[in-house]
């Protein structure tokens, strides 16, 4: 059985300073609205840097948003020390980011030993999902 969401924790300050060191999702304007253990919401206000030739949202625009949103859902549920990874992310893109503000939202859907999946959404402001994202994290312990 999965563990419980922490619902009274969104953000810790370690988890904080954590989305603050993800540099190239710095770089692409991604804030981290949202974490806690198996959950997370990112965010991204699509600007011309994001784009590609016909005008809306670049492919790794929107996989970048997807996957920091996994990343900050599984790394959320470590202990200190631990690192959660992407072993894969598959996804699909439904319509095309077109303005305004791009949403992700990762959830854990199942997990055993080391793996743990994640289902990701990235929806735009009218809430119309826009890609659908499915990962598989693997869970390193610190090392003794
Ligand atoms: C996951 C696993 C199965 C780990 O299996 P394990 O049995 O535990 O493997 P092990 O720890 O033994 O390492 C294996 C080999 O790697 C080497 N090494 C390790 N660490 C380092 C290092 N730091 N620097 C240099 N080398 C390092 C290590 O020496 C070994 O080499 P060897 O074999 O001795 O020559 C493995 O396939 C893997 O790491 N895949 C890549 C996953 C990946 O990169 N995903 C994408 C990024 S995640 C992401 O972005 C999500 C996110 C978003 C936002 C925020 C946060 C997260």
């Amino acid at each position: 059985m999965l563990p419980p969401y922490q619902e009274d924790i969104t953000m810790r300050d370690d988890l904080e300073a954590f989305a603050r060191a993800n540099a190239f999702a710095q770089l692409c304007g991604i804030e981290v609205v949202e974490a806690r253990p198996g959950h997370a919401v990112t965010r991204m206000t699509l600007e011309d840097r994001h784009r590609n030739p016909f005008g809306t949202a670049s492919a790794g625009a929107v996989f970048m948003l997807a996957e920091t949103a996994f990343g900050m859902a599984i790394n959320a549920e470590l202990a200190p020390g631990g690192q959660g990874v992407a072993v894969n992310l598959a996804i699909s893109y439904l319509r095309p980011g077109v303005e305004g503000v791009l949403t992700a939202t990762a959830r854990r859907s199942a997990s055993g030993g080391p793996l743990a999946s994640y289902e990701v959404e990235v929806r735009n402001e009218e809430g119309e999902v826009i890609a659908h994202a499915q990962a598989m994290g693997f869970c390193k312990r610190p090392k003794s």
